[in-house]
């Protein structure tokens, strides 16, 4: 039997979330491991396995993969999620990248100063309720069927569908009305199963879990304050 691929990160979403619903919509099962202090992630680099001395790592298929893009863009391919041709996955790829602009927004959220957190939640809401989400929805009606790209599962369905959960809890209801994607994507059963309490699935970001991350990459705040601001700047 293969060996199940594992997972090196924290204990918390960060860049390794779409890595982890990526693998769990494809039905495949994954090991964590998942350093708590600056030592383990010290020693995991020591160890020389991270090619940037970086983490996301997945160490799977006799390789460690770094890079959370081309992480993705290799399990979505080995899964066949990624399209049945080049036009089908150039239309993936357009859709995962602005997913991913619109995600790294609400991945930085958390870290804004306190008197720009409405400012900021204010700007997010509407870049995803006017520019990003309808671009989803105007595809999906368009071409009258249950998926973005092919008619069929892909790796752009089940990362609009984290993002989507993503934008909800920072304003639940955000897509009130407009859900009938998320109810559909979210009945497919693996994706169910990575959905329930107590799967791999990790929660936001709380304050607590802000003082690790800062702890283990040695983030100091104004750095996490500068790429929101030049974030919320750029889009
Ligand atoms: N381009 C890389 C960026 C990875 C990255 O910045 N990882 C952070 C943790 S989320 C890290 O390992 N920081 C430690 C460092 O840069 O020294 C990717 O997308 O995977």
């Amino acid at each position: 039997m293969a060996e199940k691929p594992k997972l090196h990160y924290f204990n918390g979403r960060g860049r390794m979330e779409s890595i982890r619903w990526l693998l769990a919509a494809a039905g495949v099962e994954f090991e964590e491991k998942l350093f708590e202090t600056r030592e383990e992630f010290e020693k995991l680099i020591q160890g020389g396995t991270l090619l940037y001395e970086q983490v996301p790592m997945v160490e799977t298929d006799r390789m460690n993969l770094v890079e959370t893009r081309a992480i993705l863009r290799y399990i979505a391919a080995k899964y066949d999620l990624y399209g049945r041709n080049l036009k089908q996955q150039a239309w993936i790829d357009m859709y995962v990248e602005g997913l991913k602009d619109l995600s790294d927004m609400i991945m930085f959220f958390p870290l804004s100063l306190p008197e720009e957190k409405e400012m900021n939640l204010e700007h997010i809401l509407a870049r995803a309720t006017t520019r990003f989400f309808p671009v989803y929805e105007k595809a999906l009606r368009d071409h009258g069927q249950d998926f973005l790209v092919g008619n069929r599962l892909s790796w752009a369905d089940i990362q609009l569908l984290e993002v989507i959960l993503m934008a909800e809890e920072c304003k639940p209801s955000v897509l009130a009305g407009r859900n009938e994607f998320m109810a559909r994507i979210s009945h497919i059963p693996t994706i169910n199963k990575f959905l329930q309490l107590g799967s791999q699935r990790k929660p936001p970001l709380d304050e607590e879990s802000i003082e690790t991350v800062k702890n283990i990459f040695k983030f100091e705040r104004g750095m996490f304050l500068k790429n929101m601001s030049t974030i919320v700047a750029e889009y």
